[in-house]
């Protein structure tokens, strides 16, 4: 039995041999005696070829091939799985000079005939040879293709290296299988029409200048190496097609490759693709993974090798090369990066062209990590509605938003204005801005460059409000690696005919525009989904008039509208009603708190000066810039006082209130928060405002409830500015309900420290709290970690 299996017949080969081959193998036995003592087929092959030496010596002689030769190198092979002795008569006789062999005529039986490296011309005997199911002519002098009966079960025929020219109709040998014609001189490929069982077709070094006739053959193997191919065509309708090789022709693109969906190995060596872009037309095949583009002008493209790792990402084998993880990595983080290594090489860069810029402290650079400039960014899919409602939102809530005006470089649609929709800047402008580290975040979208840029932020924290912008995705990502904190609302539609109504009623974008933004609905909703909390809300938009009227709701929220606004009813309601301590005809005074880790306020915690989220709220510097003020502006400014009032009166002091009191009482100074967040007294000076520190206010409070601890500088500050405006001055210090003056006296404002600006707005820090995941829905938060508290209260007071 050989290696693999097989066994050898036990009898001598001669007796084996039928008819007219039983013949001539008797003539000469002892290699098939060989064959039966050691009962292997390697044994039985070495046996002839070591006499077909002497053979080759006598055959140079005349090229003519005798029974005595065949009798030396016929052989049988056999198998026995099944107790049925199944023989294969094998001549082979290779490299023996022959020319005629016009004997094998008579040899009727062979199945496989091996004559390589012969000098034959003429294989009519093969006509005679009717079980023939291998033939090997590779090697000789034939110019006739298949000349001769058609076996019918021939299988494998090579006949390459020969001097054939031109193909003729096959249908005859539909049993064939592999067929080898390289090295010949055929210019065209024909006559296979009918092979329907063809797998493996070689044509290597031929004069073809065109594929054709190919039709539907079920080929899993095409060689058409070394001809003339200038393109690649004819080969669609071979979709059993695994290898191809194409190499050194002069091919230039890969069209006509793209149905071939079971190809795994691609040559293309020595070809005249110059194109990376060429390989789009292999994209679609999964089952790719061994291509060669070597020595083909593209790999003089810079980035070659991950370009083409990147569009073909199931090859395992480039360019005789195995493709590594590593490299597999680098090209998609190249050319289609994740949202968050995007986000991270855009963060990296502003950072690194800001750092290099001269250092300039921003009223948005709040001092410390618990006081993140508060923002709100309405992000959602292109034309989802999200710029209307940020419009809408800032005109509405103009006491707290201001809208922040992006820079683009795409041009303006019809009714946009410069400088209130975006900034409309060239590309050039774009990138001098980068380089001069003006730009938070920036995208590239539908071929446009857009970005926030710091200035944009500090113009309008400059005012005293919070900035309100609308991005995509991209944005927010690169956005939250930033030391902005602000809340992120999803603005997502849930019904795509409407949302693409939506996008053709605008009148602005192209089918494919509208295609990619449709295809981003899933993006959006599979991030909302994978990462809880990303965004802080999630709003259908489906409807804008209900979108807004949850956004609005929710804002309020935020803001901590909702509960004044129940309040002022319940005071209208019940003139009498003390519970808060005031005056009725005060409006309660609105802390524009973003704070609070969900959507739901708390008025609890609104009103507890321990409270991290209770500090912060807005100062509008406008109404210094406006002493006109509307009704519904002063109603605004008295529910701010009044809510200063009630975060103050009846709580403890803590143990630094008490040094706040004595250390305070006798200077009439004023306290400021340096740049860097430290609390510092500075001369007041003639301005009343500033008559009293800080570090009164806990006397102030006491004043009040005599329990009341500091309020953090911030606070201060804003309360003073506010209160020094709008409060009625008739109260007395000692008033339950203090007034203007009061807390005019207990807090002094800083902004004037501030480069560039003359007041200081002091805007509501965000907890750390916040960052909880958010439910889609408007439901209610859980209450503040007792920590975070504690934090603010060591914050406040440190
Ligand atoms: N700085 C930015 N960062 C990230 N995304 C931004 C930025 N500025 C604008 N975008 C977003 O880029 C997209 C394209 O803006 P553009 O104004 O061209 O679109 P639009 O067709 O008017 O859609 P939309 O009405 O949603 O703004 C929009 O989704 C927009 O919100």
């Amino acid at each position: 039995m050989n290696e693999t299996g097989e066994q050898f017949p036990s009898a001598s080969l001669s007796s084996c041999l039928p008819g007219s081959l039983t013949d001539a193998a008797s003539a000469e036995t002892p290699a098939c005696t060989e064959l039966e003592e050691n009962g292997g087929m390697e044994v039985k092959q070495m046996s002839l070829y070591k006499r077909s030496g002497k053979i080759k010596q006598h055959s140079k002689k005349d090229g003519v091939l005798t029974a005595e030769m065949i009798s030396n190198s016929i052989f049988q092979l056999g198998r026995f799985g099944t107790g049925l002795q199944h023989s294969f008569y094998i001549l082979s006789l290779p490299s023996h000079n022959l020319s005629d062999i016009s004997v094998l005529c008579s040899y009727v039986h062979l199945q496989k005939l091996e004559l390589p490296h012969n000098k034959i011309q003429d294989l009519s005997c093969v006509s005679h040879m009717p079980y023939l199911v291998m033939l090997d002519a590779s090697y000789n002098e034939i110019s006739n293709f298949f000349e001769f009966q058609p076996p019918k079960n021939l299988k494998e025929v090579n006949f390459s290296h020969n001097r054939m020219t031109k193909m003729r109709d096959l249908s005859a040998y539909a049993s064939l299988t592999k067929l080898d014609l390289d090295y010949n001189s055929f210019s065209e490929i024909s006559g296979l029409e009918q092979c329907c069982r063809l797998t493996h077709l070689s044509l290597a070094h031929n004069k073809i200048s065109r594929i054709s006739g190919l039709g539907g053959l079920p080929l899993t193997h095409l060689c058409l190496r070394g001809n003339h191919l200038e393109k690649i065509e004819g080969l669609e309708h071979l979709k059993s097609l695994q290898v191809l090789d194409l190499s050194q022709n002069r091919i230039t693109s890969l069209s006509g490759l793209e149905n071939l969906h079971l190809l795994g190995s691609l040559n293309l060596e020595k070809n005249l693709v110059s194109e990376i872009q060429e390989c789009k037309h292999i994209h679609d095949l999964l089952l790719l993974r061994d291509l060669s583009l070597v020595e083909n002008p593209v790999q003089e493209q810079p980035d070659y090798k991950l370009a083409v790792i990147f569009l073909l990402q199931h090859l395992t084998v480039l360019d005789q090369e195995a493709v590594t993880v590593e490299e597999k990595v680098s090209s998609v983080n190249m050319y289609d990066p994740p949202m968050d290594v995007v986000a991270a090489r855009d963060h990296i860069t502003h950072l690194v062209y800001q750092l290099m810029q001269p250092q300039v402290l921003y009223e948005s650079t709040l001092p410390s990590t618990d006081f993140p400039y508060p923002m709100l960014v309405l992000t959602g899919p292109r034309g989802c509605g999200k710029r209307e409602l940020t419009h809408r939102l800032c005109q509405e809530f103009n006491e707290y938003f201001a809208y922040g005006i992006c820079h683009t470089t795409r041009g303006p649609y019809f009714g946009e204005e410069n400088g209130l929709d975006y900034h409309f800047v060239s590309e050039e402008v774009f990138q001098s801005m980068i380089h001069t580290g003006k730009l938070i975040q920036t995208i590239q979208y539908g071929g446009h460059s857009y970005g926030l840029t710091r200035d944009a932020v500090e113009n309008v924290a400059r005012e005293g409000l919070a900035c309100c912008v609308h991005m995509e995705l991209e944005g927010v990502v690169s956005l939250k690696k930033s030391y902005f904190e602000p809340r992120y609302i999803l603005l997502i539609p849930t019904q795509v005919e409407k949302y693409i109504g939506h996008l053709k009623a605008r009148g602005l974008y192209t089918q494919a525009q509208m295609d990619a933004a449709v295809s981003r609905i899933e993006l959006y909703a599979n991030t909302s989904r994978q990462r809880p909390g990303f965004f802080d809300n999630v709003i259908p938009c489906d409807d804008w008039e209900d979108a807004y009227k949850t956004l609005r709701q929710a804002v309020k929220e935020y803001l901590l509208l909702e509960e004044q606004e129940e309040g002022e009813n319940n005071n209208r309601a019940s003139p009498d009603n003390t519970s808060t301590g005031h005056n009725p005809e005060e409006k309660p005074l609105s802390p524009v708190s973003m704070s609070g880790s969900t959507l739901t306020s708390h008025s609890a915690r609104a009103l507890d000066p321990s409270d991290i989220s209770y500090r912060s709220y807005f100062t509008k510097i406008q109404e210094e810039l406006h002493p006109q003020k509307s009704s519904t502006e002063l109603a605004s400014i008295r529910r701010r006082e009044q809510l200063v009032r009630e975060a103050i009166v009846g709580k403890s002091p803590g143990v630094y209130s008490q040094l706040f009191k004595s250390s305070a009482q006798p200077a009439p100074s004023s306290v400021h928060n340096d740049d860097s967040g430290n609390i510092f007294q500075e001369d007041s000076g003639s301005d009343d405002s500033r008559a009293s520190s800080a570090l009164s206010v806990p006397s102030s409070a006491g004043a009040f409830s005599g329990l009341a601890e500091p309020l953090h500088v911030s606070v201060m500050g804003h309360a003073s500015e506010t209160l020094k405006d709008h409060v009625p001055s008739s109260q007395t210090p000692n008033d339950p309900h203090p007034g203007a003056d009061q807390l005019a006296a207990a807090v002094s404002p800083s902004s004037d420290r501030r480069p560039g600006s003359n007041v200081k707005p002091i805007l509501p820090p965000i907890p750390t709290g916040r960052r909880t995941p958010a439910a889609p829905s408007l439901s209610p938060s859980p209450s503040p970690k007792p920590g975070m508290e504690e934090e603010g209260d060591a914050n406040m007071e440190g």
